[in-house]
């Protein structure tokens, strides 16, 4: 199903475990800073609805989304349940798009495979800018409220 097909922000509470003893970092990228703000707001929002502490919830920020891979694996250090990665790659005049997303995608993949703090990957790789701005927050909802469900979910497989 294409996300045009579903809203990223629509969950069901009843489904979501309590998170309030839960600790979550999110690594937010520089990069295109209005969407990966929305991104941001779509996540905490959901985070705090599902009874998350403010003060268990860390935030770095990072230039860019290659820089999400470092960034989410020293904040698997930090003793969180889950770390949400959130970024912003859209379509430029290059191929330098395939090589960020590309890497991005591995990157945490691999942090996923090597740790055993589960990554996140709220990151869109869109083709143009109202892409971005659909899906984050427009009209396709919000891909962080989606990721922050995702990350109670996990937290709690790897209880
Ligand atoms: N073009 C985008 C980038 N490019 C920057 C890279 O992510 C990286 O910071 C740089 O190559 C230095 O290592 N990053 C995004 O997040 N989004 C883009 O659209
Ligand atoms: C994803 C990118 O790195 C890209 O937006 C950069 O733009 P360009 O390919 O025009 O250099």
């Amino acid at each position: 199903m294409a996300t045009e097909n579903k809203n990223l922000s629509e969950y069901d509470k009843a489904t979501i475990p309590n998170a309030k003893n839960f600790r979550f970092g999110i690594v937010v990228s520089e990069w295109n800073d209005t969407i990966t703000e929305g991104l941001y707001k779509g996540a905490i929002q959901a985070l705090l609805d599902n009874h998350v502490l403010a003060e268990n919830i860390i935030r770095w920020n990072v230039p860019g989304s290659f820089e999400l891979i470092y960034g989410c694996k020293k904040m698997q250090q930090q003793q969180v349940d889950a770390v949400i990665a959130i970024g912003s790659v859209i379509q430029g005049e290059t191929k330098h798009f395939d090589f960020v997303c590309e890497g991005v995608t591995q990157g945490i993949k691999d942090l996923n495979v090597l740790q055993n703090v589960p990554v996140i990957f709220c990151v869109l790789t869109d083709n143009n800018i109202q892409q971005s701005i659909d899906r984050s927050g427009g009209k396709h909802g919000n891909k962080g409220t989606e990721a922050a469900i995702a990350a109670i979910k996990m937290a709690e497989l790897n209880k």
